[in-house]
C-alpha cells in the first residue's frame, strides 16, 4: 500500500487547471562516462526496456554494461553535444517552448505546457509534483513517440501512474496514445523530403529507418513494427518516387537477441556493395535528432556506406522545430485536449464563493 503525502494546501477544493506534459525518451546530463553511468543504469533497469528475468540481468547490468558502455557512449554523445546540451533535450525543451506559443492564441491563457524526460532530468514525477503545485487538475501526457511500443510508450504511463501512487487527490489523466498515421505528422515528413530534393535531387534509394525493438516483442504482439511500417507507406504515398526505391530498416540494435529486421547499418552497406551510388536516409520514429540519428546514422552509417563503395549518403534531420510539425504537434495536443478546453477554469477563491452561497441557500455539509 502507497504511503499518501498530504496534499499541498492550495489544491484542496476543486480547483481545477489543464496541463499538457510533452515526455521525450531522457539523455545524460552531460557526455561523460559518470553522467552516462546513472543514466543507463536507469534506462536498462525498466523491465519495460529490459524483459529479461532481473536475476539473470541484474549480473549482466551492473557487472558488464555499466563499467564498458558509459566510457563508450560518452564519446559518441560528444561527438554530438550541442553548446545548450544534449539535442534530445535541446529539441525537446524548444518544442515546448513553440507549442506553448503556437495554443496562446487559440486557449485560456491558464494552460500549462511542461515538458519531462522518461530516464534523466527534468523527471516524469518532478513536474507532476511540480504540476500539482500550480492546481493542474487536467493533465495530457504527450509520448513524444509516433509510433508506440511497449518499451517507450508504455513505459512512460507506467512512470505516470507510478509517480502518483504517493497523492491522494488524483488529476485526471489522459494520453496520446501515438499519432503514426496523424495526416499533420505524415505530410511533414513528406515536405521535410520534398524540401530536400528540391536542394540536392533524388537520391537511388530512400532508406527510412527505425529505431529497433528485439523481433520477440512483435511476436508477442507489441504494434510497434506495424506502426512503423504504415508510416513509411503513408509517407511513400505522399512522394512521388518509385515504392521499389524506398526502403524501411531498424536500427540501434542492443544486446545479442535478434530485433526487428532488415537492420539499417547491414542494409546500407549492401547498397553500396551493390553499386547503389546515393543514398538518402531518414528517421521517421523521431521527432528530435538525437545520438541514434546524428551519431548513429549520420556519422557512423555514412562512414559504412562510404567505406562499402557507396558514392553519396544524405541523412535528412528530424522534424525538430520545423512550423509545419509543431502545428501537427499542437493539432494532436488540441484534439485530445476535447473538452477540457471548454471547461472553465476555477479559482481556489471562486470554489470559496461557490461553497458560501450554497451554505446561504440552506446546503448541508
Ligand atoms: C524511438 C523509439 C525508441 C525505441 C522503440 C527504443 C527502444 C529501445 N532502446 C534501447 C536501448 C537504448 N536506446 C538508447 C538511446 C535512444 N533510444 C531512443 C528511442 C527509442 N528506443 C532515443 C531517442 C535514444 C537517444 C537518446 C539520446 O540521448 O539522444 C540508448 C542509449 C545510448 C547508448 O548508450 O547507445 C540505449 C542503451 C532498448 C534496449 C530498446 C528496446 C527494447
Ligand atoms: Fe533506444
Ligand atoms: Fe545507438
Amino acid at each position: 500500500m502507497a504511503r499518501y503525502r498530504p496534499e499541498p494546501a492550495h489544491v484542496h477544493g476543486t480547483a481545477s487547471r489543464t496541463a499538457v506534459l510533452l515526455v521525450n525518451l531522457g539523455t545524460p546530463a552531460a557526455p561523460t562516462a559518470a553522467a552516462l553511468r546513472p543514466y543507463l543504469k536507469q534506462f536498462l533497469s525498466d523491465p519495460r526496456v529490459v524483459e529479461i528475468p532481473r536475476l539473470l540481468w541484474w549480473p549482466i547490468l551492473n557487472g558488464i554494461i555499466l563499467n564498458t558502455r558509459p566510457a563508450k557512449s560518452a564519446a559518441k554523445y560528444a561527438s554530438v553535444w550541442m553548446d545548450e546540451g544534449s539535442p534530445l533535450k535541446v529539441h525537446t525543451e524548444r518544442q515546448a517552448k513553440l507549442v506553448k506559443g503556437y495554443l496562446h492564441d487559440a486557449l485560456s491563457a491558464d494552460l500549462e505546457i511542461a515538458w519531462a524526460m522518461r530516464y534523466g532530468a527534468p523527471s516524469i514525477p518532478d513536474q507532476l509534483d511540480a504540476l500539482r503545485a500550480k492546481g493542474c487538475t487536467r493533465i495530457l501526457i504527450v509520448p513524444l513517440y509516433p509510433q508506440f511500443a511497449g518499451s517507450t510508450t508504455a513505459s512512460v504511463m507506467d512512470e505516470v501512474t507510478r509517480s502518483m501512487q504517493c497523492w491522494r487527490n488524483l488529476p485526471e489523466i489522459r494520453y496520446v496514445r501515438s499519432f503514426q498515421d496523424h495526416p499533420g505528422y505524415i505530410d511533414a515528413l513528406a515536405q521535410s523530403v520534398r524540401e530536400h530534393w528540391m536542394r540536392e535531387g533524388q537520391p537511388d534509394r530512400l532508406v527510412m529507418s527505425f529505431h529497433g525493438v528485439p523481433r520477440r516483442t512483435l511476436e508477442l504482439g507489441d504494434p510497434y513494427h506495424c506502426e512503423c511500417h504504415k508510416t513509411a507507406r503513408l509517407v511513400a504515398e505522399r512522394l512521388d518516387f518509385p515504392a521499389e526505391r524506398i526502403l524501411v530498416t531498424f536500427q540501434s540494435r542492443f544486446g545479442k537477441a535478434e530485433w526487428l529486421q532488415p537492420y539499417t547499418q547491414p542494409t546500407l552497406e549492401a547498397l553500396a556493395r551493390e553499386g547503389v551510388g546515393r543514398v538518402d536516409v531518414m528517421c521517421p520514429g523521431f521527432v528530435s535528432d538525437c545520438l541514434e540519428t546524428l551519431e548513429e546514422i549520420a556519422m557512423e552509417c555514412r562512414e559504412a556506406f562510404i567505406h562499402h563503395g557507396g558514392k553519396h549518403f544524405h541523412y535528412i534531420p528530424c522534424l525538430n522545430e520545423r512550423h509545419d510539425w509543431i502545428v501537427a504537434l499542437t493539432t494532436i495536443i488540441r484534439d485530445h485536449l476535447g473538452n477540457w478546453l471548454t471547461l472553465p477554469t476555477e479559482t481556489p477563491e471562486q470554489t470559496a464563493l461557490a461553497r458560501s452561497r450554497a451554505l446561504a441557500l440552506g446546503a448541508r455539509q
